[in-house]
């Protein structure tokens, strides 16, 4: 039995839960996860714990209806108002889920979050791109040495596998070059520009479907494409690149009439992110808005949906393309991270 502490309790975190709800006998007959989840810690929606598990639909009902989880019913072993720390530590949870905002300039309170869950060999599953994009290497050893799971998944592209694809079936390849559209939020404006909507009315949409960061400032003007740019880098191509090295334009300043008049030309306006390996050796990162003609295998990737081409030595031009942002996607990356958990408890355990 796995006991899921959940650290953030938004869009994503709630969608997991959902999810883990809905496929749990799947889950345990398919691939041996069972788990509860016993405790869940937010910011404003407060805390609430039960070493003997949580009812997950009063919990989706007292979030949804009083916006807290501090309207669960109490009982002998419920415990409310515990900090986010204390969650993860004094708790008996043996998963956190790391799903709180990311911050693009100190990924924290993430890191922290990482940092107390592996100090007290607890496991952790996160779509938080800060942890990655800032602190990979040193938290990737610190799960290493206390011998717990580290899931990040969701980080590039919500549920589509943007990291484990190559990382597990292009291995042998050295990929040399990464390429693609990595945020939901600005494809799907720019795809609704198309269509005549005005910027604001595109982008308050992409807020309400959930693809949008707590502050969408981070979308529109690149920073998470940047983030991601920085995490393919560092833990596809093995390149110590750091964020604020790759160069970054968003397309706050782009008008429908932009829009239009490249569609007029049969070409679309895309936000494309790189990763480049030079001759050096070196590897450079950058994000822009692209106009790229309309034969182009990106012109066709509309709405939330990402794409990201991978030009491997061996293999040559790989293009993955799926789901880039949603709660639910997101949730499944979650969910997936948390079943080859399963799998490696499983082969510990043979
Ligand atoms: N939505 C998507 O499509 C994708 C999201 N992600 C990432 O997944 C994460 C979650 O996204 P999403 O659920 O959409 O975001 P939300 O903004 O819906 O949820 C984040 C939650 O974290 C809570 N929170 C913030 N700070 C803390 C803290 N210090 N301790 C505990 N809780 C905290 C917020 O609290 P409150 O609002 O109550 O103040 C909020 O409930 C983010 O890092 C995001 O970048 C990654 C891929 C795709
Ligand atoms: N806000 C992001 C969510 C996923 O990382 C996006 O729009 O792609």
């Amino acid at each position: 039995m796995t006991n899921i502490a959940m650290i953030g309790f938004g869009g994503v975190g709630q969608a997991l839960v959902e999810i883990l709800e809905e496929k749990r006998e799947s889950l345990s007959n398919q691939h041996g996860l069972e788990s509860k989840v016993v405790a869940v810690a937010d910011l404003m929606k407060g805390a609430v714990y039960d070493k003997n598990g949580l009812d997950v639909q009063t919990l989706l009902e007292c979030v949804r209806k009083d916006g807290s989880v501090e309207t669960y019913p109490d009982g002998p072993d419920v415990v409310k108002g515990m900090s986010s720390i204390d969650t993860i530590e004094q708790t008996n949870a043996d998963m956190i889920v790391e799903v709180t905002f990311t911050d693009v300039k100190t990924g924290e309170p993430a890191i922290t979050h990482c940092k107390r869950a592996f100090a007290s060999r607890k496991s952790v599953v996160t779509t938080n791109k800060g942890p990655i994009a800032l602190a990979y290497k040193e938290l990737d050893e610190m799960a290493r040495e206390n011998g717990v799971f580290f899931g990040f998944e969701g980080t590039v592209m919500s549920g589509t596998p943007a990291l484990r694809m190559p990382e597990e079936t292009l291995a042998g390849n050295e990929i040399t070059r990464i390429s693609g559209i990595l945020n939901g939020t600005t494809n799907y404006i720019l795809t609704e520009m198309e269509k005549g909507k005005s910027y604001k009315e595109a982008l308050e949409q992409a807020q309400s479907y959930g693809y949008a960061e707590a502050d969408p400032t981070n979308d529109v003007e690149g920073y998470d494409a940047r983030y991601k740019v920085a995490i393919l880098a560092n833990y596809l191509m093995d390149a110590p690149l750091d964020y604020r090295d790759v160069t970054v334009k968003g397309i706050s300043d782009m008008t429908i009439e932009d829009v239009q008049e490249a569609l007029g030309n049969g070409q679309k306006w895309k936000l494309i992110g790189k990763v480049e390996r030079q001759e050096d050796g070196s590897v450079i990162g950058s994000v822009k808005p692209e106009k790229v003609e309309g034969t182009h295998p990106l012109a066709g990737v509309t709405g939330a949906t990402n794409a990201i081409l991978y030009e491997c030595d061996l293999l040559g031009p790989v293009l993955l393309t799926g789901a880039g942002a949603g709660r639910k996607e997101t949730g499944f990356s979650l969910l997936i991270d948390l079943i080859h958990y399963q799998k490696e408890r499983k082969l510990q355990t043979s």
